[in-house]
């Protein structure tokens, strides 16, 4: 019997891996001779570059860089075991735990320190990226990664433009003549957690702009820039990026990859499901448990269980696919449809979620053992 363990992490109780190794053990107690292929997946937020790095038996590294406030901060990356890629979440430069109540700032919040991250990575010879884009401070629409990587972006004096979203509205010249020229033959795919555009009602600054701190007025200050930005990176780079999927996706950061680099943008899962190279893993499967933390209806919008269900199911279509999870909310039944077979808590009973997260791991193997014995 041919096992692929593939699941999330199930966040603040347990990484994807120990997860994984859990469902394993559990396994193992019925069928010692069974084939278990463990794949820890990731959906592109919190856990991707964990996920990878453990999928690949890569590792972790850290650079000081500047956080989205511009003072350093110590973020890090993932180097996968094949030495070439890096896995990038940019929130780990300039995300939003970085900020307070008192300094959040979203027209001033950069990206810069993402930027600099990907020069890090670039000095070490890396040639492939993969960049988790949300949980940001900023709403910049990349314009500080773009800085940091080299491009200069100039007001009608030709002065360079200082940090934040706000000041993309003095924009008038876009310089790349300085820009990485590494970045030329690299990689590059984004993991998006949404599918915004950068400018309008579903655009960053109007959706996510208020959790970042902005105002009403300050969102229409920060939408007016980006659109003024995304119009000159139309006049004079060429490209297309207000209304792309994804381009609003980390404060616009998607729109500056696809304006600046050769990106292409993908969803988190279907990012981790290559990356991870999941389906050539799944040939032959019969059985696969996945799973996350809390899994109901909206599992089926992106989350790791169903792009992994998918994922090995259209490699082995008879592949049984159950979910596991630390608690079962509302409307499961609809993912019946979409690939999960069966969802199973693996909670022992009405405790605290404390108690629950405690017993995580043990949970996770017992329940696994359990269903085992109905499958051997
Ligand atoms: N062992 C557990 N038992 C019960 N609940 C758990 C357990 N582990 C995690 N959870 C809860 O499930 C919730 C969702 O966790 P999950 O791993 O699905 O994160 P997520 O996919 O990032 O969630 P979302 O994106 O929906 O915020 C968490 O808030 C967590 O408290
Ligand atoms: O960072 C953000 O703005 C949100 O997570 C959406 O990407």
């Amino acid at each position: 019997m041919k096992i692929v363990i593939a699941p999330d992490s199930f966040k603040g109780a347990a990484t994807a891996k120990e997860v994984a190794d859990a469902i394993e053990k559990g396994v193992r107690v019925v069928a010692p001779g069974a084939e278990c292929v463990k794949v820890p997946m990731a959906d592109g937020g919190e856990g991707t570059v964990q996920s990878l790095v453990d999928a690949t038996g890569g590792e972790l590294v850290s650079a000081e860089v500047t956080g989205p406030l511009g003072t350093p901060v110590t973020a890090w990356y993932g180097l996968l075991g094949d030495g070439v890629t890096a896995v990038i979440e940019m929130a780990a430069a300039s995300g939003i735990q970085f900020v307070n109540d008192d300094t959040k700032d979203p027209l001033r919040t950069t990206t810069f320190g993402t930027g600099e991250l990907i020069e890090d990575a670039l000095d070490r010879g890396v040639t492939s990226f993969i960049i988790g884009l949300g949980g940001s401070a900023t709403n910049d629409g990349g314009a500080g990664m773009a800085q940091a990587l080299g491009v200069r972006l100039l007001d009608d004096q030709g002065r360079e433009l200082p940090f934040g979203g706000a000041a993309l509205a003095d924009l008038s010249s876009i310089d790349v003549s300085g820009l990485d020229a590494r970045l030329d033959s690299v990689r590059i795919l984004l993991a998006s957690d949404v599918t915004n555009p950068l400018t309008g009602e579903r655009g960053a600054s109007a959706v996510f702009g208020p959790q970042k701190g902005a105002t009403g007025d300050m969102v229409s200050v920060l939408d007016d820039a980006l659109r003024h930005y995304a119009a000159l990176i139309r006049d004079q780079l060429g490209r297309e990026v207000e209304g792309v999927p994804g381009a609003g996706a980390a404060g616009g950061l998607g729109a500056g990859f696809l304006a600046f680099t050769h990106a292409a943008m993908r969803s988190g899962v279907q990012t981790v499901v290559e990356a991870t190279h999941l389906k050539e893993k799944a040939q032959g499967a019969d059985v696969c448990f996945t799973g996350e933390g809390g899994i109901d209806y909206q599992t089926q919008y992106g989350k790791a269980p169903m792009g992994t269900a998918q994922a090995v199911k259209s490699v082995s279509p008879q592949c049984k696919v159950i979910a596991l999870a630390g608690s079962k909310g509302a409307g499961i039944e609809q993912l019946y449809d979409v690939g999960i077979d069966a969802v199973f808590s693996v909670s022992p009973g009405a405790v605290s979620l404390q108690e629950a997260i405690a017993g995580t791991l043990d949970n996770v193997a017992s329940c696994t053992q359990n269903l085992m014995r109905l499958l051997v």
